[in-house]
């Protein structure tokens, strides 16, 4: 393979910076920077020279030998001294030695040709580069791990034990075919369907995890809205006054809530309104109510008026996650909450203390997250399932027609479909299961 070279560190004053070269020539091209042996995986401290024999550098390099380096291919590193010139030269001198500049992704993706690493594993790390969610990249290295490949794994197994199943029978006359096939296969299909089901429910729910948790403040003009999304962010990003209708448009702004990343979004205060600015406020809170994983309604803990009760019929309907927000508690409570009936409630004061609101948020955002479940991460990997779903969906009638042979093309769909979240799908693999485990002496 042509050989490739990049700055692999972010391009600024550091104390490090990291030359990247891979490919055939990479160890013949270091060498003539070098001028000496490298031994591979050993951090050799060397001088750097260009290609007029001048000093550049002195910095540590280091051998990938192929096949045991990242790509699969030889890579030479070179740790130089950080900054924008040094590195810069490094890398110049490489492309004066025959290297060219490598593509963006270039070096995971023949990391992924050189079967490195499957094609859920290059997602995680592209996902886990860009990621600023803790949560989130706790879930992608579990996947840069291969959790994703063992599911797709798991899933075709089941599929080729079924496939393998029924192969037995395909050349039986219908009439002739056991009974008890088809409740077998259903049985079987039901649990790879509930499985595949529960795998993109879950993913959906998850999205927040990688792009931050939506969450929505809204309640009628001067509750407090502003003042809260202020307190959460601890600093005077919105305006606060005791004139209603204060805030105009949505206001967005990204914090942490223990591991998670949340986009916390203010809103204008639901009424009936008068002016042109004032309606379309109005619907851009009912629009951040849509999108929100989370609501955040906000009600005065001094009056709950027929406009609140609006609001808060507005947000039963959406159906969405909900935390009822007593605000100004520390002018009294007068509102009786149990119009709020199971919904969530904290009683805070955004000029003295919102804990109570921070730690039911962490609570809700907690339980989003379980360890133990598979993750989809990219529409890629979402439409590999829902297109498996769809022939696993189709094969059933093949399967009550007695149609074996149709079936199990449907099924190979499903398998080839599911394998394209790491890898496309070999016949051999196949062939190899049904005449190993599952011959049945035919
Ligand atoms: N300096 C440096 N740090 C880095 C990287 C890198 O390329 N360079 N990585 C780049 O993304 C990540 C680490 N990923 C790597 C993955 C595989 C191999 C590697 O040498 N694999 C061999 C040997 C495996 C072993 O010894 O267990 C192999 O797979 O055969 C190296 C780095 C993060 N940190
Ligand atoms: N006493 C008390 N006053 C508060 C509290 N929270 C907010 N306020 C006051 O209530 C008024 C309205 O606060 P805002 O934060 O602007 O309310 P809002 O809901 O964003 O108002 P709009 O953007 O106009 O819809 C301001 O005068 C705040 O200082 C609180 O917990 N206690
Ligand atoms: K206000
Ligand atoms: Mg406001």
């Amino acid at each position: 393979m042509e050989t490739i070279a990049a700055i692999a560190t972010p391009n600024g004053v550091g104390a490090i910076s990291i030359v990247r070269l891979s490919g055939d020539n990479a160890y013949e091209i270091a060498k003539k920077l070098t001028k000496k042996d490298l031994t591979p995986r050993v951090a050799t401290l060397s001088k750097l020279y260009n290609n007029k024999n001048e000093l550049i550098d002195i910095g540590l390099v280091i051998y990938f030998k192929a096949p045991n380096s990242f790509t699969g291919e030889d890579i030479v590193e070179f740790q130089c001294h950080g900054g924008v010139i040094v590195s810069r030269l490094v890398l110049e001198t490489l492309f004066e030695y025959g290297a060219r500049a490598a593509f963006p992704g270039e070096f995971t993706k023949r990391a992924f040709l050189n079967g490195k690493i499957d094609a859920s594993q290059a997602e995680a790390i592209a996902k886990l580069i860009e990621t600023r969610s803790r949560e989130g990249a706790k879930l992608l290295s579990r996947q840069l791990d291969g959790d994703l490949g063992e599911f797709v794994d798991e899933v075709r197994e089941k599929l080729i034990e079924i496939m393998a199943y029924t192969e037995v029978f395909i050349d039986y006359a219908e009439e002739d075919l056991p009974e008890t096939l088809g409740y077998e296969i259903e049985e079987r299909l039901a649990k790879i369907e509930h499985l595949l089901k529960h795998t993109l429910e879950v993913s959906k729910r998850r999205e927040g995890m990688l792009s931050g948790y939506k969450i929505a403040i809204v309640g009628k003009p001067n509750v407090g809205k502003s003042s809260i999304l202020n307190a959460l962010l601890n600093k005077q990003r919105a305006i606060v006054s005791d004139i209603a209708g204060t805030t105009r448009d949505t206001i967005e702004e990204d914090i942490q809530i223990g591991s998670h990343l949340i986009r916390i979004i203010d809103t204008a205060g639901i009424r009936a309104a008068k002016d042109e600015i004032e309606k379309i406020g109005v619907e851009r809170s009912k629009e951040a109510i849509k999108e929100a994983d989370i609501v955040l309604a906000v009600f005065d803990a001094t009056e709950f008026t027929d406009e609140d009760e609006q609001i808060l019929n507005i947000i039963k309907e959406s159906g969405k996650d909900t935390i009822i927000v007593i605000n100004k508690i520390d002018k009294g409570i007068d509102s009786d909450i149990s119009k709020f009936e199971n919904m969530p409630v904290v009683k805070i004061s955004a000029k003295e203390d919102i804990t109570p609101l921070v730690e039911k948020l962490k609570e809700i955002l907690d339980s989003y997250s379980g360890e133990d479940e598979h993750v989809l991460i990219s529409a890629r990997q979402i439409n590999a399932v829902e297109k498996a779903l769809k022939s696993i969906e189709e094969s059933k009638e093949f399967l009550q027609t007695g149609e074996l042979e149709l079936f199990s093309y449907q099924i190979q769909d499903a398998i080839r479909a599911i394998s394209e979240i790491t890898k496309p799908f070999e016949y051999d693999e196949m062939l190899d299961k049904m005449f190993g485990s599952f011959c049945v002496g035919k």
